[in-house]
């Protein structure tokens, strides 16, 4: 068993099953299968992300088409053999891998998974027959167009019908493609290290010609043809740069930290935001983090230590009771990046559209909204509150913020607009939806994001 997994499709299949069976979150599964089980080739490792991604990207399409040219119902088909035809139909119509190679390897795979040889012929006589229709498939029908979208971009029917209500039918459209397509790398230069234009020039003179400013962070680079490993960029190791989407760099200027405050990042998860919140301080803000996981706090420090930052004073366990014990009574900033659906960065984590149920959004705003008031009583008169989501959804984003602030009358709403112009000039206004920051896949290219920023007048 081991041998057959050092290869790219063994270890998709493998991943693929897994998943299927207990939809564990596919980033980490992915890291957990490939640490156990090290490809050489970093090809071959980057081949399990976008094969794996894909399928689950895509899933309801494929098994659409399944259903079509398999004689064997869906559900007939026992899970190694529907994942490796799902494996098959993606490379086929989503990749530039040759129909030969993948007839030929998906062949392989069956054999020394000893598949007996009428299975064998079974897939391949569908995969033949889908590669010669390529230009031609069978298509859900557009007269129903909600059904007709979550079979053609693979999502749930509940969340078609949640966005096409908001959206109408031409947006929702545009974004299930959005959110369905690859999203570019893009990263967060420190400034404490390198400046942005001299890094821009040797990556695009060395690396990849193609990178260019991000047109919304003053610190963001984006990489959108970069296919290696981040860690083996030039800089990474040195502390020149984090990952982290242009969407969400925003956030740290929206909270607009100074030097000698003292900063809450109540939600600090792997330090993202925590970081740039030192970076942009000079190194010279108080900060204290918490989060519920070690492991996320682990990596933080990590990160920290990578970037040449002060460590924060760091935290594990539930905010809001942990600083019942910690005595101080009051911030300058708070940082509330809160756990949400994700419903914003399916584009990055396709997982995300077959976890999440309905009824979460509104699970999450009771969460979000105690999170939020149990944090309001340690910001300083004067102070500031930055709420964010990676949410598109009105239950995660304006409604938390409108019941606080009608039981929270001494909090009022601040436009984040005049930081927005000073970092993007008038690109800044598309991202204001009232007095709420809000990006989309489809309208900015961006994660979907949500900020509102709070302060605290009495
Ligand atoms: C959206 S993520 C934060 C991402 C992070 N700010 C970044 O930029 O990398 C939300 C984080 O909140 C943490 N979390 C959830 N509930 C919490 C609680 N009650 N107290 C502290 N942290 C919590 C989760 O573990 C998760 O890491």
């Amino acid at each position: 068993m081991a041998n057959s997994l050092k290869d790219a499709r063994a270890l998709s299949l493998r991943a693929l099953i897994f998943w299927e069976k207990d939809k564990p979150p596919l980033d980490a599964l992915l890291t957990h299968l490939l640490t156990q089980n090290p490809l050489s080739d970093k090809r071959d490792r980057a081949l399990v992300g976008e094969l794996v991604n894909g399928v689950v990207r895509h899933l309801l399409y494929l098994d659409f088409l399944i259903e079509r040219f398999s004689k064997v119902p869906l559900h007939k088909l026992d899970p190694e053999v529907k994942n490796a035809l799902r494996l098959g139909i993606y490379q086929l119509l989503f990749t530039k891998i040759p129909e030969r190679a993948v007839l030929a390897e998906t062949l392989k795979l069956l054999l020394k998974r000893r598949r007996a040889s009428w299975i064998r012929g079974f897939v391949n006589a569908i995969l033949h027959r889908i590669a010669e229709k390529k230009a031609n498939l069978p298509e859900p029908p557009r007269a129903h167009p909600l059904y007709y979208m979550s079979i053609k971009y693979s999502f749930p029917e509940w969340l078609i019908i949640k966005w096409f209500k908001r959206f109408g039918l031409e947006e929702l459209e545009r974004l299930l493609q959005a959110s369905n397509s690859k999203p570019p790398l893009v990263i967060r230069v420190n400034p404490l290290r390198v400046s942005r234009e001299n890094f821009l020039k040797y990556l695009q003179e060395e690396v990849l010609p193609s990178a260019e400013p991000c047109k919304y962070s003053p610190y963001g680079i984006v990489l959108k043809e970069f296919r290696g490993e981040i860690a083996e960029l030039k800089g990474f190791e040195l502390g020149w740069f984090s990952v982290q989407d242009s969407a969400s760099q925003l956030a740290g200027f929206l909270l607009d930290p100074k030097p000698g405050e003292l900063i809450l990042d109540a939600c600090a998860g792997v330090g993202g935001k925590t970081s740039h919140i030192a970076e942009l301080t000079n190194n010279q803000a108080e900060i204290v983090a918490f989060d519920l996981y070690e492991s996320r706090l682990k990596k933080l420090k990590e990160n920290f230590r990578r970037l040449g930052l002060r460590e924060p004073k760091v935290f594990k366990g539930d905010v809001v009771e942990g600083l019942k014990r910690l005595k101080i009574r009051s911030f300058d900033k708070i940082l509330l990046d809160a756990p949400c659906s994700g419903t914003g960065i399916i584009r990055r984590h396709p997982d995300i559209k077959w976890v999440r149920r309905k009824k979460d959004f509104r699970e999450n705003f009771k969460k979000q909204l105690h999170l939020l008031s149990g944090l309001a009583p340690y910001l300083k008169k004067g102070g500031k509150l930055l709420y964010a989501t990676c949410s598109l959804e009105p239950e995660e984003n304006e409604e938390v913020i409108e019941t606080f602030l009608e039981k929270n009358p001494e909090f009022s709403l601040h436009s984040p607009l005049p930081i927005l112009k000073k970092l993007c000039a008038e690109r800044g206004e598309t991202l204001i939806e009232g007095t709420f920051f809000k990006s989309y896949p489809h309208r900015h290219g961006l994660d979907g994001f949500f900020s509102a920023i709070l302060i605290r007048d009495a």
